[in-house]
């Protein structure tokens, strides 16, 4: 007898993944560039990003079955964010946990979480810091990390309430950070799948409180927000979320390098952007356009946000006089004679 479908999909999901690193690994140029072409590169190590929790601590039993078939390593990282009583031994538990699955490295970080851009945001960026410095002391290929189908359903819920545009749509990626190390190979898979695959296989996950704590907007959103929503428009509004962040992405990509090429041609000997060129462009463009201006200016690209582009794209498009605008960064715009000056200072 096989075994149950919830194992199957965990496993299946987590095998796609490996069979494109290791894809990846063995077209990679040598670490050693001129060693002999007969030595075989080192098997690639993969760790695994767990909280504990069901969906990573599926994420750890696949990975721990499927790396030995494929020749991979397989290790995992916990991240201690320090902000429960009792965590440190928390975090030791799930290090157990996973030396129990036969993951070898295994660390534990303890991190310090700061309080820039809220609480949720602060803990990802220490969480994120870690795993890639823990990434780096072992010289793993990969992180993954046990995001499912509903987690990309409530981000792109959270991208579409900021009324950003389509980037935020597009939800998390299957791969991304630097050199594509972290890999999503859930994002597909719903998270009653995950638990139930830990169910079936008895393995013990720790719900973090934080997950049920209305303090936190995604939490709300994952209690009270996504249950109305299937409530009103029916079960298959998880999957039509996911589906948006895909095609979002795709139409996102495409916007960006078409204003990427856009760029050049609106400016002029000196590389100041022209105002009567910019009007022509398409407004999607032309908001993208202006952004990367910005961001090259000195603008820092997280603070950001699509209503400060609106404002420099009204000096293009609702031009009346007005005066410069003040982006963050201490960047400033302004229209001078016909050519759009954003600069520092
Ligand atoms: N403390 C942590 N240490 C290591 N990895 C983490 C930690 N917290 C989250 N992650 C990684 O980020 C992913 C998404 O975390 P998030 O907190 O959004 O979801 P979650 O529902 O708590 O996930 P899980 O059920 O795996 O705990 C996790 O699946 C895991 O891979």
């Amino acid at each position: 007898m096989g075994p149950h479908p919830a194992v199957a999909a965990i496993r299946l999901a987590v095998r796609r993944v490996l069979h494109d690193l290791l894809t990846e690994h063995h077209r990679a140029p040598a670490a050693v560039p001129h060693a002999p072409s007969h030595e075989q590169p080192p098997p690639p190590l993969v760790l695994v990003a767990c909280s504990g929790g069901a969906d990573s601590m599926a994420l750890a039993s696949a990975l721990a079955f499927e790396s030995p078939k494929l020749g991979i390593r397989a290790g995992g990282v916990t991240v201690d964010h320090g902000l429960q009583p009792g965590s440190d031994a928390r975090a030791e538990e799930v290090v157990q946990r996973l030396r129990e699955l036969g993951l070898d490295p295994v660390d534990s970080v303890a991190v310090t979480v700061g309080r820039a851009g809220g609480p949720e945001a602060a803990a990802r960026d220490a969480r994120y810091a870690a795993l890639d410095t823990a990434a780096e002391r072992h010289g793993a290929a990969a992180v993954l990390l046990g995001h499912t189908r509903d987690d990309q359903a409530e981000t792109v819920l959270l991208g579409l309430a900021r009324g950003s545009g389509i980037r935020s749509l597009s939800g998390m990626a299957a791969v991304s950070g630097a050199g594509g190390r972290y890999r999503r190979p859930f994002l597909e898979l719903d998270r009653q799948t995950a638990r139930k695959a830990c169910m079936v296989q008895s393995l013990p996950v720790w719900d973090d409180p934080h997950n049920a704590d209305p303090a936190y907007t995604r939490s709300r959103l994952r209690q009270e927000g996504l249950p109305a929503l299937e409530k009103a428009l029916g079960k298959g509004v998880v999957e039509a979320l996911a589906r948006t962040a895909r095609l979002s992405r795709d139409d996102a990509d495409a916007l960006d390098s078409w204003a990427g090429q856009a760029e050049a041609t609106v400016r002029d000997a000196a590389g100041l952007l022209e105002c009567a060129k910019l009007y022509a462009l398409p407004p999607a463009v032309r908001r993208r356009v202006l952004r990367r201006a910005a961001i090259a200016a000195g603008a820092p690209a997280g603070s950001l946000f699509a209503r400060h582009i609106e404002e420099v794209d009204r000096l293009i498009t609702g031009w009346r006089g007005q005066g410069a605008i003040n982006l963050p960064g201490k960047v400033v715009a302004r229209r001078q004679g016909g050519r759009l000056v954003i600069r520092q200072g």
